[in-house]
């Protein structure tokens, strides 16, 4: 279903996420990928730093609003390892970027934060078309999805705070 150089844009999600993970950090990571292939810029989260908007979909929706014509947005691919939260899918929205292929989906999220006994978190986990309907999402990969779960797992086992309101 994925190509190989679309399988090693998200495993590079993979990669980010478990650097988030490894800095006591949320584990997701985000690439954006231009029409041509290139890559344009990367992130992963970074909430620890006591700013819980720090979502690497969002940083790169900034960057790409930042850097591209929206001709360019349009065409461009945003590769992640979880769902965009709503947050981050208005963001994409909003500066106009095109198609996303994450990993996971927010569903799965959800699931799996239940079965580790995490709080439920404080925004609710809409998929992103209800955001942005009519965009193209492709996902989830099965074959990736397994991994991201047991970033989460052991994010919820490592005793960093999530969804802390404060
Ligand atoms: N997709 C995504 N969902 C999140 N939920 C909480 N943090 C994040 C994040 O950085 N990315």
């Amino acid at each position: 279903m994925f190509s190989e150089v679309e399988m090693k844009h998200l495993r590079r999600c993979v990669e980010l996420a478990t650097e988030a993970l490894e800095a006591g950090d949320e584990p997701f990571g985000s690439v954006l990928v231009g029409a041509d292939g290139t890559v344009l810029a990367e992130d992963r989260n970074r909430v620890a730093s006591g700013d819980r908007t720090r979502h690497p979909e969002f940083e790169l929706a900034r960057w790409a609003a930042r850097n591209m014509s929206p001709g360019e947005r349009s065409a461009a691919t945003v590769f992640t390892s979880g769902e965009h939260c709503p947050m981050c899918a208005a963001a994409h929205g909003w500066v106009g970027l095109g198609r996303i292929v994450y990993v996971s989906s927010s569903q799965q999220l959800v699931s799996w934060l239940a079965e580790l006994g995490v709080p439920a978190s404080p925004v609710s986990p809409l998929p992103i078309r209800a955001v942005v309907p009519g965009l193209l999402v492709e996902g989830p990969v099965p074959v990736l999805a397994d991994q991201v779960r047991e970033l989460h797992r052991r994010f919820a086992q490592s005793g960093h705070p999530r969804h802390s309101r404060s």
